[in-house]
């Protein structure tokens, strides 16, 4: 599980009991999701399918920082399943998991579209020049 996207938990993420609202900490898993999909599979046209059994295991407060991470489970055809945990960045305490996010890959008109992926690329890895790989 890689941790690339760090959030401060501010007073307008809080529902009204103050603690992290769950459909803030969504939409947040959702845009990392997206992002990390975009930059894998080099589209910028995917849309989020699927979103499997969400388990909130904890909760965060005003002022927690929370950092989201995602792993790829698997490569399909025009698909990409990943998987998604929440945690509190300093006491690494889980604060939510979600089991599998399915990301399709589109084509100019919307369709579903091979992209071609098997595994998992770094961006540096694709800036070096062709003889350094
Ligand atoms: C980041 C965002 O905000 S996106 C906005 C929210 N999302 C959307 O608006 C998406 C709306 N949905 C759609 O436009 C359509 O359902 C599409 C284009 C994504 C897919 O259309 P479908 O007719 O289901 O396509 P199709 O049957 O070819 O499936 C495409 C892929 O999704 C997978 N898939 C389809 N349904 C499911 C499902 N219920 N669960 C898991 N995977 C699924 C398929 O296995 C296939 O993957 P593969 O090619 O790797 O085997």
């Amino acid at each position: 599980m890689n941790y690339h996207t760090r959030k401060w938990v501010k007073p307008e993420d809080l529902n009204p009991n103050q603690s992290l609202f769950g459909g803030r900490l969504l939409q947040w898993i959702d845009e990392e999701a997206a992002l990390y999909a975009v930059i894998q599979l080099e589209n910028k046209k995917i849309v989020t399918k699927f979103i499997s059994e969400i388990n909130f295991v904890s909760s965060a407060k005003q002022g927690d920082i929370i950092e989201i991470g995602i792993e790829v489970t698997k490569f399909g055809s025009t698909s990409l399943t990943l998987a998604c945990q929440v945690r509190n960045k300093m006491t690494h305490q889980t604060i939510i998991t979600v089991d599998r996010i399915v990301m399709v890959n589109l084509d100019e008109d919307g369709n579903p579209a091979p992209h071609g992926k098997t595994q998992v690329e770094f961006v540096k890895d694709r800036l070096k020049p062709k003889d350094e790989l």
